[in-house]
């Protein structure tokens, strides 16, 4: 039987509220098994990008990243973020350890080409872009890997990368060794029938549903592309997806399954 491994992905809202992140982190390291988290944080970087006078633009979701957003989304998500998250995982007696893609070439990623919009310096990434043998090491090393959501192109840039994507990428990538359960945590209950109703949880989501919700209007936003990965990760054999609630992390793991599962 494959050994478990938890592949857990934060974003936005939480990275944004010192008390909620701490809480969360508090959840995370009391994970006995093995388990790698990846992060994001947008927001933060829209707010700097503001102060600065750079201005954001995001299309489907991904944001256009011009060489002033990218030294700022590097600063913020490789920078700040990371080594924040780190330090209080240290606090909480997990080894954590933090990387960009470009440490250790752990993530590669192919600069974006799209006839009709230039979104800059974003990368795609596949579950090959991934050093999965290298990382299989530092989990048998008892070290819990911190990804941020910058990768390179091996051609000497960084290049941005939406942090859902390296979530589900990493996960594919290590299933052939791990049971690997991807767990998508954000500010909602999961995937919800009506945005506005915390109680309108839809327990299981599978592609033809996808479907379905998406042409009745009910996913706007961020949920979308969440929920494009997490479809991607359960076919490339990811053995368990589940998007829950960020408050939710222990009551999940211990068996009462929060949230929605991501089904084929
Ligand atoms: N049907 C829905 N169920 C849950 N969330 C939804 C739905 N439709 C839109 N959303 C929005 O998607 C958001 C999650 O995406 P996003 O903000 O990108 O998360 P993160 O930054 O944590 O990755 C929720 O906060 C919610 O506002
Ligand atoms: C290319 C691209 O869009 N990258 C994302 C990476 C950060 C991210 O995904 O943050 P959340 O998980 O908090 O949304 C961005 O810059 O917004």
């Amino acid at each position: 039987m494959k050994e478990k491994l938890f592949v857990v992905k934060i974003g936005g809202a939480l990275i944004d509220d010192d008390e909620l992140l701490n809480q969360f982190l508090e959840q995370f390291s009391e994970i006995k098994e093995k388990k790698i988290l990846v992060h994001g944080g947008g927001k933060l970087a829209t707010t700097l990008a503001d102060k600065l006078g750079i201005e954001q633009k995001l299309v489907n979701g991904r944001r256009i990243t011009d060489k002033d957003t990218l030294d700022i989304v590097a600063m913020v998500y490789a920078g700040g973020i990371n080594k924040n998250i780190v330090a209080k995982l240290q606090q909480k007696k997990c080894k954590a350890i933090g990387f960009s893609g470009a440490d250790a070439n752990l993530i590669k990623a192919k600069k974006r080409k799209n006839a009709e919009i230039d979104f800059g310096f974003v990368g795609d990434v596949e579950e090959k872009s991934v050093n999965r043998k290298l990382i299989n090491k530092l989990l048998k090393l008892s070290l819990t890997p911190v990804f941020s959501a910058i990768t390179h192109d091996k051609k000497g840039n960084l290049l941005n990368t939406n942090a859902d994507t390296i979530a589900s990428v990493i996960a594919q990538s290590l299933s052939s060794k791990y049971e690997v359960e991807l767990l998508y945590c954000f500010d909602k209950e999961g995937v919800l029938g009506d945005v506005d109703n915390p109680k309108s949880v839809i327990k299981t989501v599978s592609e033809e549903e996808f479907s379905i919700l998406k042409e009745e209007g009910k996913l706007h936003k961020g949920i979308l592309p969440k929920l494009e990965n997490a479809l991607g990760a359960v076919k490339n054999n990811v053995n368990k997806v589940f998007l829950i609630k960020e408050t939710q992390l222990k009551n999940h793991i211990e068996n009462h399954h929060a949230g929605t599962e991501i089904c084929l």
